[in-house]
């Protein structure tokens, strides 16, 4: 890919990023967005698309993919340049900008860059007895309901993603289990109380040692404590089991960091200059990681860089109500 010169790089575009780029817009800059999935949306495209979300101010109920596009939407009055399937890897300074190089060498160079990596690159913690069954029954995402429409399904895992998928595949499928190691779940507990009144078998203190079948998935056989192991029939598992996060080579940029989070200041600003960071990725006294703080801390990012990169600007940008 051709080098790219830009006022503002964002890196990552899950929610908070590409809200930035929004409010990149509204602030007359050019912008470029690099995320290391293919895909924009970050969390929410990869973890729950089909999920309905009831704390994002004025929607009381949004399907998780119908944010991320209108989150789109909003940024495209920003025409960024997104750069898509390439990870940030390095950064530099210059007198008046920053270089940060991408893993295919691609060099961006900015008047300011915004991190909003998230949770960094994420991937899924594996379910040893599924090596080899990926694409063949067994899958770590669910980003669409209907392949589980009538099948026999099996969810591994005792946290959100794990409830979250048994409550809207349960309408669906013609069954569906959930297998956990403990008895205790992590999942936020209206979840777990309406999957435990729903059809879903919950099997706790269990875990599933092999999985059979011809080609594709037949059977899973589950080790339940102190039991004789079941073998359940099903077509289709979910490894619900967690994402293990990479900040990756973010973390040898000389960032203040604090348990995995880049640590920022009120304008958003970290202890490099010209380098901010909003979202999931920020920590502070009182931080809370919610997709609604995120969209607030990109608004004082965004103008805050803006100054950085134009010391004549003012950090308020005006009100964007038109008419
Ligand atoms: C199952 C589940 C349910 C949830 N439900 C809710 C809810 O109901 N309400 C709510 O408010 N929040 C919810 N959350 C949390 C919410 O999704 C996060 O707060 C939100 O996604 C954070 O947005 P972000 O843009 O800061 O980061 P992310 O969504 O994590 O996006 C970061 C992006 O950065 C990219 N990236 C990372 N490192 C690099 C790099 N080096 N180079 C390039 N790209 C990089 C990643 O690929 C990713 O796409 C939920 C989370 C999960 C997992």
């Amino acid at each position: 890919m051709d080098d790219v010169t830009t006022d503002l790089l964002i890196i990552g575009a899950g929610p908070t990023g590409l809200y930035s780029a929004y409010y990149a817009g509204f602030r007359g800059m050019s912008v470029a967005v690099v995320d290391s999935l293919p895909e924009l949306g970050g969390q929410i495209t990869a973890m729950y698309p089909e999920k309905a979300i009831l704390d994002v101010a004025g929607f009381p109920s949004v399907k998780g993919r119908d944010l991320v596009e209108g989150l789109v939407e909003q940024a495209a009055s920003a025409d960024p340049t997104y750069v898509l399937d390439r990870t940030a890897t390095t950064l530099e300074h210059g007198d008046d900008h920053v270089v940060v190089t991408l893993d295919d060498g691609t060099r961006v160079t900015a008047g300011a860059v915004l991190i909003t990596s998230g949770i960094g690159k994420f991937s899924p913690r594996p379910l040893p007895a599924g090596d080899g069954w990926v694409g063949r029954g067994m899958e770590f995402f669910v980003p669409s309901f209907a392949p589980y429409a009538g099948k026999d399904v099996v969810i591994v895992g005792g946290g959100d993603s794990a409830f979250d998928w048994a409550e809207h595949l349960e309408p669906i499928a013609a069954s569906v289990a959930l297998v956990h190691r403990r008895d205790a779940f992590r999942a936020h507990e209206r979840t777990v109380a309406k999957v435990k009144a729903s059809s879903v078998e919950i099997i706790t203190s269990a875990q599933v040692t092999e999985l059979r079948g011809d080609g594709h998935l037949e059977q899973v056989v589950v080790a339940v404590d102190g039991e004789e192991p079941r073998t359940l029939e099903a077509q289709a598992l979910v490894a619900a089991l967690g994402f293990v996060a990479d900040l990756g080579a973010i973390q040898q940029w000389g960032l203040e960091t604090s348990k995995r989070h880049v640590v920022v200041d009120s304008a958003m600003r970290t202890n490099l200059p010209r380098v901010f960071a909003a979202g999931d990725i920020t920590d502070y006294p009182g931080k809370v990681r919610l997709i609604a703080v995120g969209f607030g801390e990109a608004a004082t990012a965004v103008n805050n860089a803006a100054v950085a990169i134009d010391p004549t600007a003012h950090v308020f940008p005006g009100h964007s109500s038109e008419g």
